[in-house]
This record gives structure tokens, C-alpha cells and sequence, in this order.
């Protein structure tokens, strides 16, 4: 998916929802543990009630890989359920030397038909520019993560060209020798709002996924305030708040509810942020 589809995706449902498919045995309604592939039927339900009002689902690819090829098969019926025009991220924090990670993007990308997938950038250039050469295809760099951890290394100082840097603004600037705004985005947590604007000033253009809503507690109201571009800009994950608003046989309803009082409230905010 280009960005200019993605943008117009936007347009069209009035949301820059992203909902998270963080797909839990223990946490799905106990009803659909008869059937043979209850992940898979959970996520299906949850999309044929979601699907006009988010722009992007994002499978959390260890709530699959932890059940072992039973899980991937999983994922991979998840993929296929989710409709062409939807923007789908593996969300899988991967990053390798070059060959390991052509791999991976193969894998995501040729062997799943992902539009996107999340890669961390510790290990530099080689490891995340083999997931840039595929057409329409996107890597989504994390930059500065929602969690309480964050600080253990995100805000330490290094130079950069002569300059004193956070780390995570280093990732910002490095990596957009890498790619475009046509085909990287940025991890920016909701809990981080302080630091949106920085963000901007050194990624005015790209598109950042942002995670922290919801569960996590991060504000949209601020990160949609201080974070759209003329693009919009952002895709809002939220994943517990919403797949798991009643655990019980009503959960696609209450799901569709959950997701609709966001998309609402991002409705108000394209109106109120997005630059004409
Ligand atoms: O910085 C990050 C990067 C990724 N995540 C992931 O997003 C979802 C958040 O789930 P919620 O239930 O909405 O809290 C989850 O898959 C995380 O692994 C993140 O939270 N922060």
C-alpha cells in the first residue's frame, strides 16, 4: 500500500485507528475454545465487526509464535481475513545482520504479504535496509517505545554530527538516509507525548505508529494535537482496550463499540488538526 492510499484510507473512514491483535487463549471468550482455531475465529469476528472503522490491524506476532506452527497458520488465516484495502503490520520487532534480515522480510513480506512490519534498529543500516527493497512495502523503525524501559537507553546522549542527541532523535536522523516517508514509518509511544513535537521537527513528514492508548493510558487528544502532518501522519494502536472490551459472547459487539467511541473522537480531531 502506497502512502497516498493509506492517506485516502484515512479520508475516507475518518480514523487513523490501528487495532492491535494482541490475541490471548486465556483472555478470548471461553466459548470459542471449541472451535478448532479459536485465535483465528476470535480475530475474524473482530475484523467483520471493525473493519470500516480502522485503517490498519496489527497482529503482535508473539501471541501467534508462542503456539508454534498451530499459531503461524494462525497468523497467517488472520492475514488473509483482514480486507486488501486494510493496512497490515507484523508487528514483530525483528533486525539482523543483512542476509538474516532479507530473510525475514521474505518471510513477512513474500512468504505472508504483510504491508508492513516493525524492526529495530540496534544493529544499524544493514539490518534494517533489506526490509526497504520491496515494492509498497513498509518498515516501521522504533524510535521511542511506549514502555517504562525506554529510558533505559532511548534518552541516553550521543553526537551527532557535532550535535548533542538523544538516542532515539539519532534513530530519526540516521535512518532517514535508509528510507522515505514512502516507505518507513516510526514507533513513537503515546506515553512519550512530551517529545511529539521533537519528533515532528525531525520526522516532519513520515508516518508514525503509536502505541499507548487505551491500555497504556497515552492521551490521543495530545498526540493528535501535536503529531499530524498534512498527511495525517499517525496510525493509533490500541489493542486490549478494544479486542477485549467484554470477554464475553457479545465481545465482536462490544469491540465495535470500543472502536467506534475512538474512530469518533479521531472524526473531531481530523476536523480540529489535520493542515488544510
Ligand atoms: O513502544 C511500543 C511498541 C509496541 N507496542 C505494542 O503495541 C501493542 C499495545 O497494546 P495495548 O493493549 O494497546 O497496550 C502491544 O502489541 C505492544 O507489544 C507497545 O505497546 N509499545
Amino acid at each position: 500500500m502506497t502512502r497516498q492510499q493509506l492517506f485516502e484510507q484515512i479520508q475516507r473512514k475518518r480514523s487513523y485507528l490501528c487495532i492491535g491483535l494482541d490475541t490471548d487463549l486465556k483472555k478470548i471468550p471461553q466459548h470459542l475454545l471449541q472451535h478448532e482455531d479459536p485465535i483465528f475465529e476470535f480475530n475474524r469476528q473482530i475484523i467483520d465487526a471493525t473493519a470500516d472503522l480502522c485503517v490498519a490491524y496489527k497482529p503482535n506476532v508473539a501471541f501467534y509464535e508462542a503456539h508454534g506452527p498451530k499459531g503461524w497458520v494462525s497468523l497467517q488465516r488472520t492475514l488473509e481475513a483482514i480486507p486488501q484495502d486494510v493496512f497490515s503490520i507484523a508487528d514483530a520487532k525483528r533486525g539482523d545482520i543483512g542476509n538474516t534480515s532479507e530473510l525475514y522480510a521474505r518471510a513477512f513480506f513474500e512468504r505472508m504479504n504483510f504491508d508492513s512490519i516493525t524492526v529495530a534498529p540496534y544493529m544499524g543500516a544493514d539490518s534494517v535496509t533489506p526490509f526497504l527493497q520491496f515494492k509498497d512495502k513498509w518498515v516501521i523503525l522504533l524510535a521511542l517505545t511506549s514502555n517504562e524501559g525506554s529510558k533505559d537507553f532511548q534518552f541516553s546522549n550521543v553526537v551527532t554530527q557535532g550535535e548533542a542527541h538523544f538516542l532515539f532523535e539519532k534513530v530519526l536522523i540516521k535512518s532517514q538516509k535508509w528510507g522515505t516517508p514512502e516507505n518507513l514509518m516510526y514507533v513513537v509511544g503515546a506515553t512519550r507525548c512530551d517529545y511529539i513535537e521533537r519528533v515532528r521537527e525531525i520526522a516532519p513528514d513520515h508516518f508514525l505508529l503509536v502505541p499507548g492508548v487505551g491500555a497504556q493510558g497515552g492521551s490521543l487528544e495530545e498526540i493528535s494535537r501535536y503529531g499530524m502532518n498534512n498527511h495525517c501522519g499517525l496510525l493509533v494502536n490500541s489493542s486490549r482496550q478494544i479486542i477485549y472490551a467484554s470477554q464475553g459472547e457479545d465481545f465482536a459487539e462490544k469491540a465495535r463499540a470500543a472502536a467506534l467511541a475512538v474512530q469518533q473522537e479521531m472524526d473531531k480531531y481530523l476536523n480540529e488538526y489535520l493542515p488544510q
